[in-house]
């Protein structure tokens, strides 16, 4: 796809190896939070996406897209396929066991995704230098290796706990992420 070179790691990064903790190979990934609009269960209007790790460095999820998601008559709006992107982006870097958010997202349309279209997602980490994960996805119509209607490059930023009890709600985080010290 056509990246920036705020998407792009620098020359010779390499791409990370699987982390210590991450899920092993074949694993269903849960949930960050059951109120999230991409992957929580609790959302009544969510993506809902429910992903696997095959290697614990990359994601793969399916997305059906539905009469809820639509754009244009019948079309999936392309601010939805940016959320897909987004959410199994953030999932796949959930891998290296660090909190992160996005802080830039491209993404390529190159076909209309019509509504009923089970989308194929995969996402993976190009590199990462201090804070800056080097994120991609891609989406593929009806199978893993069927046409790419959307592909996208992200940055996202590590972040500490504080971050989400600053700036969302601390008892919420708490409650699901007894993974995480709030403040360490
Ligand atoms: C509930 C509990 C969860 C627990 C954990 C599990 C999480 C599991 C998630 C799973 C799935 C998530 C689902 C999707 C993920 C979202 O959708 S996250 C929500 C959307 N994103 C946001 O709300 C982020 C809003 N932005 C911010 O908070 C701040 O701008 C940021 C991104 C934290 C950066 O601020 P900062 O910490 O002050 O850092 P700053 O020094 O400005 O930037 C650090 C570096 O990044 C660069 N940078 C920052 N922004 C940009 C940019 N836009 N373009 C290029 N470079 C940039 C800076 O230039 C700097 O580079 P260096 O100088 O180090 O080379």
């Amino acid at each position: 796809m056509t990246r920036s070179s705020r998407t792009s790691p620098p020359p010779g990064t390499p791409v990370p190896p699987a982390q210590l903790g991450a899920p092993p190979p074949g694993s269903a990934l849960g949930s960050h939070y059951s109120r999230c609009f991409g992957c929580g269960s609790d959302h009544p209007t969510g993506l809902h996406l429910a992903a696997v790790t095959p290697d614990s460095t990359t994601v793969e999820a399916t997305f059906t897209v539905g009469e809820a998601h639509q754009g244009a008559p019948m079309l999936a709006h392309g601010g939805v396929l940016a959320a897909a992107m987004d959410e199994v982006l953030g999932m796949s870097v959930y891998l290296f066991r660090k909190p992160y958010v996005t802080a830039r997202l491209e993404t390529d349309y190159v076909l209309p995704v019509p509504v009923g279209t089970t989308l194929h997602l995969r996402a993976w980490c190009n590199g990462i230098t201090g804070r800056k994960a080097y994120l991609e996805a891609e989406g593929r119509v009806g199978a893993p290796d069927g046409p790419v209607a959307v592909r996208a490059a992200a940055l996202f930023v590590e972040v500490s706990m504080r971050h989400f009890a600053e700036h969302g709600d601390l008892a919420a985080i708490t409650a699901e992420h007894q993974d995480y010290e709030v403040n360490p």
